[in-house]
């Protein structure tokens, strides 16, 4: 028997909810606006709306992640799923924050926004939305996931690779979950978890964390400004991950002084696609094996960065810190397979 899924939509500003000003594109229509141009919706959801915020969401950061987080935590019994209106442009540090910070959560937690203003005659932002709440009623559909152009994306793996066009977003390093054609919805990863491991909701974040782009030249000697107001700090290194020596041996030193204070230094890569393993090249090993430097591996730089907040926030510890940056969350890390299986 068909029953209607009970949706709380959650809109928080971005382009979405934008209209013209003198002053630029800005957040202002209203959650039931926003509904109000997706009539069909009502033929096979019912819908509540909040709105705990409008902003566009270059000024969205942690304080506003922990919020969402605690609004599905009070709200969670009483619905079946969340549909969250947000900016495109840190959409996917969001995503990702809220994978680490709702885990083991088999009710969908879908992110959407647009390219343009949903009251545009030409716009993504109405079949967006539309999807969302289709993907977000789905018996199947579970976790954070984004909903965009037509694809759902793990929550962990998204990234906004076009700053103008209706397919902005891209699945890096793992396959979409989903694709929405039309009304139909074809899973390509349907995995729903029938575990009892309970639905657990973190409550801290320690945004203490710098990322850090190297470019040809740089020198480690930056990382001495950053001592004292980061607690860890990911490196964007260059290709599979390596650290220059122009001869100063200034990176040595300086990541010497932070992990021997307990900080936590981390090595990505600035190339989006196939990620890291310093372990390829001298350049990377030899630093890697002398600190036992963490490293992202196939996971993309915003679930990176948001992974590293949420677990600096749950430990002080190196080690436990390590563990909880290895585990898999939200399909975020599959390239880890533990130094024991290396050969
Ligand atoms: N397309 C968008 O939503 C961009 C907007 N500046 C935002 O992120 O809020």
């Amino acid at each position: 028997m068909f029953t209607m899924k009970k949706i709380l939509l959650i809109a928080t500003g971005g382009t979405i909810a934008s209209k013209y000003t003198s002053e630029g594109l800005c957040p202002q229509i209203s959650s039931e606006e926003l509904l109000s141009y997706v009539p069909t919706a009502r033929k096979f959801c019912e819908i509540d709306t909040v709105q705990p915020f409008n902003l566009d969401s270059t000024n969205i950061n942690a304080s506003q992640w922990l919020a969402l987080a605690a609004l599905i935590e009070r709200k969670y019994e009483y619905y079946d799923g969340f549909v969250i209106c947000h900016g495109t442009d840190t959409m996917a540090y969001t995503a990702a924050a809220l994978s680490y910070l709702i885990q083991n959560n088999r009710k969908p937690v879908v992110i959407t926004g647009a390219q343009k203003p949903i009251d545009l005659p030409i716009t993504d932002a109405r079949a967006n939305l539309l999807d969302s709440l289709r993907f977000a009623s789905h018996d199947r559909a579970h976790g954070v996931n984004i909903v965009f152009g037509g694809e759902v994306i793990a929550g962990t793996r998204a990234k906004k690779e076009r700053s103008k066009s209706f397919n902005a977003f891209s699945s890096i390093n793992f396959p979409q979950i989903a694709i929405i054609q039309d009304s139909r919805i074809i899973f390509y990863i349907d995995d729903k978890d029938q575990s009892t491991t309970p639905l657990k909701f973190c409550h801290t974040l320690n945004d203490r964390v710098f990322l850090l782009k190297l470019i040809p030249g740089i020198s480690g000697r930056i990382l001495e400004a950053l001592y004292d107001s980061y607690d860890a700090v990911i490196i964007e290194s260059f290709g599979v991950g390596g650290l220059p020596n122009y001869g100063d041996d200034s990176f040595h030193e300086m990541i010497q002084k932070f992990i021997s204070s307990g900080k936590i230094v981390i090595m990505a890569t600035q190339v989006t696609h196939e990620g890291s393993d310093m372990e390829i090249y001298q350049v990377g090993k030899v630093m890697k094996d002398q600190f036992n430097l963490i490293e992202s591996y196939d996971m993309t730089l915003e679930a990176t960065v948001a992974k590293t907040m949420w677990a600096l926030g749950q430990t002080g510890d190196v080690a436990d810190f390590q563990e909880l940056f290895y585990k898999t969350i939200n399909h975020d890390l599959l390239f880890w397979d533990g130094e024991e299986n290396r050969n």
